[in-house]
């Protein structure tokens, strides 16, 4: 397989503990794995084997990418979670597992998900509407999936309650692929207000060193 250089290190993948009732969103979960081992790319995400999370954390192991499972004590009995492969982060809750994982992360990408998938992407994309951090937010739009909230998010652009820079946070594609391209190619835009805004060092999500995961 041929690498492709990226300008990421690592990606945060947020994704469903579920599977999902159609084949495309696994499919898709391990098409992205695969895509982020061919550039080199290494994964951060919940941890645990449960639903997509299991499969695309599989696909870039498999790969022979590392794999950082950021997660909460209470969720590590295998029962709930099930094996997490690679390397695996204990947290205290999981507000410290986010900030944990946008840390870490040069990038994020949701994949298909419930609630928890849709809070965790939410809650990076108001944090780069709020100049906190700078790393582009991608979203699989595996068969049409997120068609729904896309068009939410339009109708919150027309009502006047995102900005259309806002709405411009958002990346979206239906392949791993076509995703991770744009993403690559993604140049953060701020408003008046937002680039005036400066964060203590702790609130502010700062690309990882190039020596590999900090502690
Ligand atoms: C007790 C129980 C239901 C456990 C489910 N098992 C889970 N194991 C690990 N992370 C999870 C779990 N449920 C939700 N999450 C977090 O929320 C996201 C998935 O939630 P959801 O399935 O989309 O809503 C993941 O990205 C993960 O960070």
């Amino acid at each position: 397989m041929e690498e492709i250089k990226s300008r990421f290190q690592r990606i945060c993948v947020f994704c469903g503990s579920s599977s999902g009732k159609k084949a495309s969103y696994q499919e898709a979960a391990v098409q992205l794995g695969k895509e982020l081992v061919e550039r080199r790319i290494d994964l951060v995400y919940g941890g645990g084997s449960v639903g997509l999370m299991g499969l695309v954390s599989q696909a870039v192991h498999d790969g022979g990418r590392h794999v950082l499972g950021v997660i909460p004590k209470t969720l590590m009995p295998r029962e709930i979670t099930g094996e997490t492969v690679g390397e695996v982060r204990a947290v205290s809750d999981m507000h410290q597992r986010k900030a944990e994982m946008a840390r870490l992360a040069d990038a994020f990408i949701a994949l298909p998900g419930g609630y928890g998938t849709l809070e965790e992407l939410l809650e990076v994309i108001t944090w780069a509407q709020l100049g906190i951090h700078r790393k582009p937010v991608g979203l699989l739009n595996v068969d049409g999936y997120y068609n729904s909230l896309l068009s939410f998010i339009d109708k919150a652009v027309d009502e006047g309650f995102i900005s259309p820079t806002s709405r411009r946070i958002i990346v979206s594609a239906p392949t791993a692929e076509q995703l991770v391209r744009q993403l690559e190619e993604y140049v953060p835009e701020y408003d008046e207000i937002t680039s005036k805004l400066v964060w203590d060092e702790v609130d502010r999500l700062s690309y990882v060193p190039e020596s590999g995961v900090t502690t």
